[in-house]
C-alpha cells in the first residue's frame, strides 16, 4: 500500500501520542511504521504468519529508542489482548475510552469473524474491554463496511448493521480501491472506526439478540414478522410472533429494514418474556436440520443471506 494511504487508516485512529497501540496482522510492517511515527507509548503486535516475525523484530531493534513494542506471534482468534496491556490504563466504562487502540488491517475473511467475536466480548466488557471502552480501526470488504453502517432504511442494513450499531457507533470514515493493494483483492476495502457505547441499545444478553436479530433479518425481502416466526416451533409459531409483536408494538408488517434499533430493542425484550414464560422455547433453533426441512420452503437463498 502507499504510504500516503497507509497514513490515511492510521489517521482515522485519531489521536495516537502516548496511547497503547494493538495492530492485529501487521505483515511486513507497513502500518505499524505509520504508528509508531504518532509517539504512542507501547506498539503490541499480534502476527500469524511466522515468515513476518524477522522482518518485525527488525523494525523493534531499529526503533527501541523510541517505543516500546512487543511482537506476539500467534491468532487473534486465540489471543487475549488484555494480558499484554499495561493496567495502569484501565478507565471506568461510563468515562472517556481508555488510551488503547486496535488497529487492523486483517483478510476479509478473518476480520468478519473477528468483529461478531469482538461484539460479544464487549457486550461482557471482557477481553480489551475490560479496560474500558476500547475503541478500533479496522478495515473490512467495502460491502461489510457499508452494511455495518447502514442505518435504518439504508438498503445495505442487515443483521451486521444491527449488531454492530447496539454495541458501537461505526463511522464509515472512507474507502480505498482494491487497486491500491499489492496482492490486489478483487474487492475495494472499507475503513471503520467504532467506539464502544455506554449502554447498549438492546439490552438483553449478547446470544438472544444474536439470535432475534438473525431470524427476523432471514427473510429480508418480506414482512419481518416472517422471520420472527422461526423463533418459534411451527405448531405455536404464528400465535408466538404476533403475540411477541403486540408486546412490542411493532406493525407486522415492517419489512427489517425498517426496525430501529430501539424497535428492535422491544422486540427482544418481548422475546425475553416470552421465553421467561415457556423456558423451553429459547433452545429452539430454527436451523437445526431436523427442523429447517420442510418449514418455508418458499424462503428463497437470497433471503436467507446472514450478514
Ligand atoms: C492483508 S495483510 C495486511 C498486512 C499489513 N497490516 C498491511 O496493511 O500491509 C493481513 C495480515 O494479517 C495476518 N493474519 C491473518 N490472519 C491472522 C490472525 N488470525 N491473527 C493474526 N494475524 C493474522 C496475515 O499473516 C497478514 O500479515
Amino acid at each position: 500500500m502507499e504510504p500516503r494511504l497507509i497514513d490515511k487508516i492510521v489517521n482515522a485512529a485519531g489521536n495516537l501520542e502516548n496511547h497503547v497501540v494493538c495492530e492485529v496482522g501487521p505483515g511486513p510492517g507497513g502500518i505499524t511504521r505509520s504508528i509508531i511515527q504518532r509517539a504512542p507509548r507501547k506498539v503490541i503486535l499480534i502476527e500469524k504468519d511466522p515468515r513476518f516475525i524477522p522482518s518485525l523484530e527488525l523494525l523493534a531493534d531499529a526503533c527501541r529508542d523510541k517505543v516500546d513494542l512487543d511482537i506476539i506471534p500467534g491468532d487473534i482468534l486465540k489471543t487475549d489482548i488484555a494480558q499484554y496491556v499495561p493496567s495502569d490504563i484501565k478507565t471506568e466504562w461510563h468515562d472517556s475510552p481508555p488510551p488503547l487502540h486496535l488497529i487492523g488491517n486483517l483478510p476479509f475473511s478473518v476480520s468478519t469473524i473477528l468483529i461478531i467475536r469482538w461484539l460479544e466480548m464487549m457486550s461482557k466488557q471482557e477481553g480489551p474491554w475490560i479496560l474500558g471502552r476500547t475503541r478500533m480501526t479496522l478495515t473490512f470488504q467495502k460491502e461489510v463496511a457499508e452494511r455495518m453502517a447502514a442505518r435504518i432504511l439504508d438498503r445495505q442494513r442487515c443483521r451486521l448493521s444491527v449488531m454492530c450499531q447496539n454495541w458501537c457507533s461505526v463511522k464509515y470514515k472512507f474507502d480505498i480501491s482494491g487497486a491500491s493493494f499489492l496482492p490486489k483483492p478483487d474487492v475495494d476495502v472499507g475503513v471503520v472506526t467504532l467506539t464502544p457505547l455506554k449502554t447498549p441499545i438492546i439490552k438483553q444478553p449478547f446470544k438472544m439478540v444474536e439470535k432475534v436479530v438473525r431470524q427476523i433479518f432471514s427473510m429480508r425481502q418480506k414482512y419481518s414478522i416472517r422471520g420472527a416466526q422461526t423463533l418459534f416451533p411451527p405448531e405455536v409459531r404464528e400465535e408466538m410472533a404476533l403475540r411477541m409483536y403486540k408486546m412490542a408494538d411493532i406493525d407486522p408488517v415492517t419489512r427489517p429494514f425498517q426496525i430501529a434499533n430501539a424497535e428492535f430493542a422491544r422486540i427482544v425484550d418481548a422475546y425475553a418474556e416470552i421465553v421467561k414464560e415457556y423456558p423451553e422455547l429459547e433452545h429452539y433453533d430454527y436451523r437445526a436440520p431436523k427442523n429447517n426441512q420442510k418449514i418455508e420452503e418458499d424462503a428463497t437463498a437470497e433471503e436467507q443471506v446472514v450478514i
